[in-house]
């Protein structure tokens, strides 16, 4: 990548569900070239041929330039820039099969917003993990960021994380249209978390939601999971700022009151009755929230910290706790002050 701006690089895009897609757009209206890779050649030769991804992004014109392959190599052919896009649970095992074919300088970017089960690692820990790349190549993008809103080039902002200055300058010129406004941020761990533990209280404002309540009952949701969200995040060595910022309290707003989102979705359906099961069922793409709900009480748990909220969405996903008696819990816990 040019040292002083990213503007034009070659970039891959690892995952083309909706997310992945949308991104690769971003960076080929910022000036970028770029390969998205797709697992089903049927899906690559429809975003390449028919510029559209029928099955993430129907109805959205994809631009001109933009190519898509079902082969990684191809895709990561001579890239500066890498950009991950899979579901969190999944990263590790595509990592290992994409790592030897990644070029040695790439820089590496995280779109991802999850926790890994098991390890409680944060996606960028796992990408240096298997990559061998130090922090300064590794980099996470987190804010409020609805896919489909930012395929429509609505304008929105979003968060560069990485704790190289200058790297993250890079990555912000190399996504920076007119509808896409990036900030950076050197606190990687503050937007990692906010990312993940935002969908996990997007299921609770859905499960809520589901249930008939209203605006006063999300509010009160939102709030109190920027409690937790900030809690955690201090046990970690986040920043406290982070967390009122993008990918902090905007993105919880973002995610907790969009109808597009899928977390809160997935949680609407269990309100209204649905098992796990059923509601996974009906939707293709991921609710990262439904697993990562785990790996965050475990991580809040690893360091002592209370996580009321992630708790009771554990309980209904994964418990079998109905939607109606985790609401009871949550309201007649303890008393205190704010
Ligand atoms: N969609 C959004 O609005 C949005 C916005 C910001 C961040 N994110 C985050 O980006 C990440 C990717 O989300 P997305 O919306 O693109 O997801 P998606 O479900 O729309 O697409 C997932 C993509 O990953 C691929 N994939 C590779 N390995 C897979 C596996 N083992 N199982 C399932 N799919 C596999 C799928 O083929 C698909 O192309 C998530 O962590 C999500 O939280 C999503
Ligand atoms: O659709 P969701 O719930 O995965 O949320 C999408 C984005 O993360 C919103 O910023």
């Amino acid at each position: 990548m040019n040292p002083q701006s990213g503007q034009g690089a070659r970039a891959a895009v690892l995952g083309a569900g909706s997310w992945g897609t949308t991104f690769a757009k971003v960076l080929v209206d910022a000036g970028c070239a770029v390969t998205l890779h797709a697992r089903r050649p049927e899906l690559a030769r429809a975003i390449s041929e028919d510029r559209e991804n029928p099955d993430y992004l129907p109805g959205i014109r994809l631009p001109k330039g933009l190519r898509a392959t079902a082969d990684p190599a191809e895709a990561l052919r001579a890239a500066e820039l890498v950009v991950l896009a899979v579901p969190s649970q999944s990263l590790r095992d595509n990592l290992v099969q994409w790592a030897p074919l990644l070029p040695p300088d790439a820089v590496l970017l995280s779109l991802m917003k999850g926790i890994e089960l098991g390890t409680t690692k944060r996606m960028s820990q796992v990408v240096c993990e298997i990559t061998g790349a130090g922090p300064d190549r590794v980099a996470a993008m987190s804010g409020p960021n609805l896919a489909r809103e930012i395929a429509e080039e609505q304008p929105a902002a979003t968060v560069i994380a990485c704790a190289d200055q200058q790297r993250a300058e890079q990555l912000q010129a190399a996504c920076h249209t007119p509808y896409f406004r990036p900030y950076t941020n050197p606190d990687l761990v503050g937007c990692e978390l906010g990312g993940a533990v935002k969908n996990v209280i997007a299921l609770a404002c859905g499960i809520t939601e589901g249930m008939g309540f209203g605006d006063n009952t999300r509010a009160s949701l939102i709030t109190r999971g920027l409690a937790e969200t900030a809690r955690l995040g201090a046990a970690l060595g986040a920043e406290p700022t982070t967390f009122a910022g993008l990918a902090g309290l905007g993105d919880l707003v973002a995610t907790c009151s969009s109808p597009l989102s899928r977390n809160r979705t997935f949680g609407e359906k269990l309100g209204r009755g649905m098992t796990v099961e059923q509601a996974l069922q009906t939707t293709r793409q991921v609710a990262e929230g439904v697993k990562s709900c785990r790996s965050v009480l475990d991580l809040g748990r690893a360091h002592g910290v209370d996580m009321p909220l992630t708790e009771a969405v554990v309980r209904v996903c994964h418990e079998g706790v109905p939607a109606a008696q985790m609401v009871k819990e949550i309201m007649s816990r303890e008393a205190k002050p704010e």
